[in-house]
Order: C-alpha cells, then structure tokens, then sequence
C-alpha cells in the first residue's frame, strides 16, 4: 500500500486520482484537501478515510470539523493545513492538483520532507522552476508529471539519453476557438470558453487553452521538467488530441506518445511508475480513428504563446509574473469583469512594467506574483 496525499482533491484531477485509487486498491489516502468544497470533501473523508482533510477557507472548516466529529479524522485549514497535508510523516507520494500559484509553497515542502511528488500543478514549476528542481535533487525527490504531455515526454525520453534530445514538441489542441481570427473573438461568452474540444478539466486551465495560455505554461514546465533549453521545445497544434506529445531525437527519430484523451492515464502511470499497470479505460481504437492533423500555433490571433516564450528567454521572476497576471486576467473573465481579448493584453502590460529581477529568491518570486497580481488589478484593466 502507497500512502497518498492529495492536495485539491476536489478539482478535476483530485477527482480523477481518487477513481484511480478506487479502481486499483493499491493505495491509501492519507490526506485530502479543498479550497471551498466541503460537501465533496466530507463525502471522500467518509469514503477513504483519511487522517487529515484541509480546507482553505477558515469559516468552511469549521463547518466541517463539526460534522467529522467522532470519525478520528483531523480537520486543518488555511496555508498551514495544505501543507501539513504536502508533510504528514505517513505520506510517500503527494499529488499536487491545486489550481494556481498557491501550489509551490506545499511543493517546496513535500521535497523538503522527501516526499514523491506527483505534480498535476503546472504553475509551481512556471513561477519557481529552477529552485524547485534544484530543492529536488538536493533532497533526491522525484518528481513525476501528471500533466499529459510532460507524462508523454516523461515516457518518450525512455528512448533516449540526454544528450540525443533534438527537440520536444508538445501537442496542442488549439482549444475550442481554433481557426478563428481577433475580430471572431470580440464578443467570446465564458460558456464558450468553456467548451473544451477534448478534455473536462478544470475552469482555470479551460481557459488557459482557449488563450493557448496553457501550452506557453507547459513550454515552461517542460524546459524544469526535462532541462532542456527552450528553443529546443516547440508546440504544434494537433486538434485530436490523440498525440499527447512528442521527442525528436538527434538522429531524426520521433517518439510519440498517444492515448485516448483520458487523466487518469498519466494521473496512474505517475503513482505507478516505474511499472504500469493494467486498467479498465476505453483503449484507442485505430479502426475508427479517422485522422490526426497537424497545424501551426496562431500566435497573431492567441498571442498568449508567445508572451510565455518571452517570459522564459527573459528569465528571472519575468515567468512569476507572467503566471500571476495570467491568474488574474482568467479570474477577472470568467466572472465577467473583462473580455476575452482583454486577457492577453493585461498580461502584456503587466510584463512590460516588470523590473525583471534575474536569479530571483523565493522572496522574490513571492513578491514579483504579489506586485504582478496588484498591478494586473488596479493599474491595467479596472
Ligand atoms: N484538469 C486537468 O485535466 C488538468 C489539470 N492540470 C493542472 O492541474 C491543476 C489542477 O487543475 P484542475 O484539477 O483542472 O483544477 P480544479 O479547479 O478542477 O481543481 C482545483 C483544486 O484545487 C483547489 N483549490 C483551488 N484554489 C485553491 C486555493 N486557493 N487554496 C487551496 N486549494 C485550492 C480546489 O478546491 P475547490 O474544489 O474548493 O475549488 C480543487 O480541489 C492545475 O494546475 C492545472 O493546470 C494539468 C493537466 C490536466
Ligand atoms: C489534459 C492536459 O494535459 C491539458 O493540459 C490539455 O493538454 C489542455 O489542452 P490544450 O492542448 O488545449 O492546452
Ligand atoms: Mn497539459
């Protein structure tokens, strides 16, 4: 039995980690944790019966230890409580699948405390990469990606060693408004935004594909992930989302990997590893399979991909900032605040008023989220 926590497991990944979980047997859940949702929470502490559950949301928890009395499981809340959940002494293997910038901390914390960390949460990587990935081989961490196309990569990379890696080239779906051009996307509804063409994730990372955000943050995870140089990471635009990514090697060799497009593949293979193991998921079925397609990345009409790219060759806390204007914009959309266009574009100017600060601490990266979140508020859009 692997002793699992998991922080967000009422997300869309959390969720799937638990079937998982449910399916294989294999593992015991030890702590689970949510921001707001403690009606689903409740239902997985009586389910799997962890030791601890943590929520976010002071009031909230305080709901919840009531009604969990008598059951022998702590309720915790706040920071502290997510990561007492990223730490407890029992815990081997931590799934970070909390959306945002508020997951690096308890990721610090886990490679601190030496624990697997089975990372679904892309921002810890984009805001704080190298200091991430150095505390990790200074404590002999591993950290196994859950997102699918660095789990992709993550099993590409079998085929080769280091120094034969030409390029990666990570697939994107091109989200559900592919094809169009700015002046289609003037009057984009969040419902629209929404409609993800192949995969149920999350409100924030729906977004994050619609803008193509979301493959400007993988470009940057991947490049800490893997320690590969950005100008050897591409992404290409495959809408069937059947490809989940890809290695060049130096010989013209490509690997690719592919599946049906389902989390609980890599969310397993990252629990599993270094085996696989057998589950009941629909296999991809090549007789009904009609095509895979390929095209470039429109980054005139989504120039979120390119501002991503600028960040990374800008370096420093430039990738901290870009992540949390980003954060800001997607929440200020989808509660109708801005318009879609407008995401973008606060990005853009939040960047050009950073002082980029290079081989930044993690004070420093702390402060440039901070002063990027206020920044992205007060002086740009509102
Ligand atoms: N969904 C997917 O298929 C994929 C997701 N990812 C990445 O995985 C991460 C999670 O995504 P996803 O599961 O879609 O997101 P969801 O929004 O579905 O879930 C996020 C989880 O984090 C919790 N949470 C949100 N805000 C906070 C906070 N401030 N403090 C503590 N907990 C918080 C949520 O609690 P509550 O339920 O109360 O809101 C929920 O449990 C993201 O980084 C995403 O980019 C990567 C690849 C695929
Ligand atoms: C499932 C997953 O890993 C997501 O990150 C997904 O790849 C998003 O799709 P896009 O390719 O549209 O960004
Ligand atoms: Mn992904």
């Amino acid at each position: 039995m692997k002793e699992i926590s998991i922080l967000g497991s009422t997300g869309s990944i959390g969720t799937q980690a638990l079937d998982v979980i449910r399916k294989t047997k294999e593992y015991k859940v030890i702590a689970l944790t949510t921001n707001i949702n403690i009606d689903l929470l409740e239902k997985q502490a009586l389910e799997f019966k962890p030791k601890l559950v943590t929520v976010m949301d002071q009031k909230k928890s305080i709901i919840l230890r009531d009604r969990l009395k008598g059951y022998n499981i702590k309720v915790a809340s706040g920071d502290e409580g997510l990561i007492e959940a990223a730490t407890l002494e029992d815990t081997k293997v931590v799934i970070n699948s909390v959306v945002g910038m508020i997951g690096l901390i308890p990721t610090l914390e886990a490679i601190k405390a030496g624990k697997k960390i089975a990372l679904a949460n892309k921002e810890t990587l984009v805001t704080a990469g190298e200091i991430v990935m150095r505390e990790a081989l200074k404590h002999k961490t591993e950290i196994l990606p859950v997102d699918s196309e660095h789990s992709a990569i993550f099993q590409c990379l079998k085929s080769g060693n280091q120094n034969e890696i030409s390029r990666l080239i990570l697939t994107a779906s091109g989200g559900p408004f592919r094809g169009k051009k700015t002046n289609d996307l003037l009057n984009i509804k969040v419902e629209d935004a929404l409609k993800h063409p192949n995969w149920e994730m999350g409100r924030k990372i729906t977004i994050d594909s619609a803008t193509l955000m979301n493959k400007g943050l993988e470009i940057i995870e991947a490049k800490w992930l893997f320690d590969v140089e950005i100008d050897k990471i591409d992404a290409v635009v495959h809408p069937q989302s059947i490809i989940h990514s890809m290695v060049e090697f130096v010989d013209g060799s490509i690997i690719a990997h592919m599946g049906v497009p389902d989390m609980r593949i890599p969310i397993q293979y990252a629990l599993s590893h270094p085996i696989r193991t057998k589950n009941e998921i629909n296999k991809l079925d090549f007789n009904t399979l009609k095509e895979l397609t390929f095209e470039r990345a429109d980054i005139e009409t989504f120039p979120c991909l390119d501002l991503a790219y600028k960040a990374i060759n800008a370096g420093g806390s430039m990738p901290a900032v870009l992540n949390a204007s980003n954060e800001v914009a997607v929440e200020l959309f989808l509660n109708n605040k801005i318009s879609f266009l407008k995401i973008p574009e606060i990005i853009s100017n939040v960047m050009d008023l950073h002082r980029n600060i290079l081989n930044p601490t993690l004070d420093d990266i702390l402060e440039s989220d901070n002063w990027a979140r206020e920044t992205a508020m007060h002086k740009t859009c509102l």
